[in-house]
């Protein structure tokens, strides 16, 4: 028989990227866990993905599954490390076989964030000069501020959160738009110049949360792993997931999403958009909270009958012709 008490302590290995992003976050997680369970030693070992390494192509091009979460999977599958903290957003919503995610933690202000050149500090999204040249690699803020504002300029921008602001400062983007929560875990939270409201900008599947992975088959851990876990962040992801997975996209398709939790009901709102910023169908569903992934599934029906369908066929062919 094994107990809690009786088992030797253990040590356990979180995997994680190299970038300040990820480093924080798991430093966060580390310092979490480390308080619950003060007998246990929890090391932190750090590995490149393949999104750190291509810096010089546009993400939509590269494809999305798993760009920066691949080479962490193959660690926990070989037992290098026991499980990986994500920024959710970029964890794909089918996870391969053997690993499972495990926990997902209090999620920081989901929404996306203008951040401005100096120069334009008096303005708002709303007053930025025509031509202005906005800074974003994500099609889902693309498409959306596209549809918004038509006569802004979109350009490409990739590199980590400390290279961006730098290329804006250096005067290569009128503005950048970025998660808040990223910039908010950078102690950056002092370059947001606007949250962009929900009628503007639908976040990310996912945006503002940690998931945790690791072996299906790890139970010990897994349990370990609730005492991070913030139930109603997991209820709203949960069905944000369902959501994309059904509509089977990645982070890298004009999908945003925004969820609310009122007592025992949450609302879940979609929107599914094309590149030109033209087409755009929305809708929402609300219901029971501990059915998450029910109205995920919902509201995906819902918008492939309203036209979101013949929409990503058309983004998935354009991807593949690289163009
Ligand atoms: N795809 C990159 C990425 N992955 C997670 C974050 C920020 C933190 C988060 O959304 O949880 C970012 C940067 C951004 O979108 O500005």
């Amino acid at each position: 028989m094994t107990s809690a008490v009786s088992s030797p302590p253990r040590t356990i290995r979180i995997g994680s990227r190299k970038s300040q992003l990820a480093l924080v976050q798991t430093y966060w997680v580390q310092e979490q866990l480390q308080k619950s369970y003060p007998d246990i030693t929890f090391e932190v070992h750090t590995m490149s993905t393949q999104g750190d390494k291509i810096l010089d192509v546009a993400l939509a091009k590269i494809g999305d599954k798993g760009l920066f979460t691949k080479e962490l999977e193959l660690g926990m599958l070989n037992g290098e490390i026991d499980f990986a903290v994500h920024s959710l957003k970029d964890l794909p919503t089918n996870l391969p076989e053997g690993l499972t995610l495990a926990a997902i933690t209090e999620r920081e202000n989901p929404a996306d964030a203008l951040v401005v050149h100096e120069k334009h500090k008096d303005k708002q999204i709303e007053t930025l000069p025509e031509g202005a040249v906005i800074g974003t690699s994500s099609l889902r803020r693309l498409a959306q501020l596209r549809h918004r504002f038509p006569h802004f300029t979109f350009k490409d921008v990739r590199g980590n959160l400390i290279t961006r602001l730098a290329k804006l400062d250096a005067g290569e983007y009128d503005a950048l738009i970025l998660a808040a929560a990223g910039l908010g875990r950078l102690e950056m939270s002092d370059r947001i110049h606007q949250i962009l409201p929900q009628d503007i900008s639908l976040h990310a599947v996912g945006q503002g949360a940690l998931g945790i992975e690791c072996r299906a088959d790890d139970s010990e851990l897994i349990s370990l792993l609730k005492a991070i876990e913030h139930p109603q962040t997991r209820d709203r992801c949960l069905a944000e997931r369902a959501f994309l997975r059904d509509l089977e996209g990645g982070c890298q398709v004009p999908i945003g999403v925004n969820t609310e939790i009122s007592g025992e009901q949450l609302t879940l709102t979609g929107i599914v958009a094309s590149i030109d910023g033209q087409k755009l169908v929305q809708d929402s569903v609300t219901g029971e909270a501990n059915k998450a992934e029910a109205l995920g599934t919902q509201l995906a029906h819902l918008l492939r009958e309203k036209g979101a369908k013949e929409i990503l066929e058309e983004i998935f062919a354009v991807i593949q012709r690289g163009s």
